[in-house]
């Protein structure tokens, strides 16, 4: 497949399938690599976009970064070319499609696969610590599935997806945000991973819940989550509820860390596999 390809990609080596999404940058079609018959997504984006947006310098950025990351739960980012207009990402393509269409459809997750998720979330979030990459603006909306039902996190950061009830937030919906990110003046914690275990607080508890713990208008949804004011309701397991609460601490330095996360009884009961 593509990962042996000769390194002039272009785009008559696709045919190009359905479309599958389209962003604020750019349009992604499902698409077949011609020699090989290799199933990916290919990204369009327009250069004349981001030149507008001001990002081409983060496109080369997040190509560097992402190419050489090779998780499970981290969607692949295979390769790219260009023409004279446009840059192409070749992407994975995820089977079983977005999460947050199934969290939806499913209104929340039963205790087993919340717990099998988030331990594929912690997985991902370790590695990806340890390669220096962070925030990667965990949410469902930014999270596939694969054709096994694994996740696989993307990194949908730029592309604004156009509403199909999606969250209906301007740049992104405030429920993820930790209480660092709200405070001006602490841009230093801003950078640390331990966003990432507050934002895996939060999905925990939708997963589980069905919404947001501080799901509110805007200006109260950033007052609940500079308190930390939530409650989680009597139907989620204690372990569980164990689990959120000490991911969800404002402290950044007091939030379980990504390994003791593994280890913590709510993912040990559900993802150890029966001895
Ligand atoms: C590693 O991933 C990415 C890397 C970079 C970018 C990106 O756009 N970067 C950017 C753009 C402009 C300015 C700056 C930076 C996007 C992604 N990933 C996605 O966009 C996921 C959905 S597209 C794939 C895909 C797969 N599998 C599916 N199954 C169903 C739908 C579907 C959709």
């Amino acid at each position: 497949p593509l990962y042996d390809q000769p390194k002039s990609l272009h785009l008559g080596m696709f045919e190009i399938g359905k479309p599958l999404g389209k962003g604020k940058f750019g349009r992604v079609y499902l698409a077949k690599e011609r020699s090989s018959g290799f199933v990916c997504a290919l990204k369009v984006l327009h250069k004349s976009e981001l030149q507008q947006g001001g990002v081409q310098k983060q496109v080369r950025r997040e190509i560097e970064i992402q190419s050489n990351l090779r998780h499970p739960n981290v969607l692949r980012l295979y390769g790219h070319f260009h023409d004279s207009k446009r840059i192409f990402l070749i992407l994975e393509f995820a089977g079983r499609g977005e999460l947050y269409k199934h969290l939806r459809k499913e209104h929340r997750f039963p205790e087993w696969k919340a717990a099998q998720y988030i331990a594929q979330m912690a997985a991902a979030l370790k590695y990806l610590h340890k390669k220096h990459v962070m925030h990667r603006d965990i949410k469902p909306e930014n999270i596939l599935v694969g054709i096994h039902g694994e996740i696989k996190i993307s990194d949908f950061g730029w592309s604004v997806h156009a509403p199909n009830n999606r969250r209906q937030t301007m740049c992104g919906t405030l429920d993820y945000l930790p209480p660092e990110m709200l405070k001006p003046g602490s841009q230093d914690n801003y950078y640390s991973e331990k966003v990432d275990l507050w934002s895996l607080g939060v999905l925990t508890y939708e997963f589980l819940v069905g919404e947001a713990p501080f799901e509110d208008t805007p200006v109260m949804t950033q007052r609940r989550i500079a308190r930390a004011d939530m409650s989680v309701p009597s139907f989620v397991s204690p372990e569980a509820k164990d689990l959120i609460k000490r991911l969800l601490v404002l402290d950044p330095e007091k939030r379980i860390p990504l390994d003791e996360i593994q280890r913590h009884p709510w993912i040990v009961k559900h993802c150890v596999k029966d001895p």
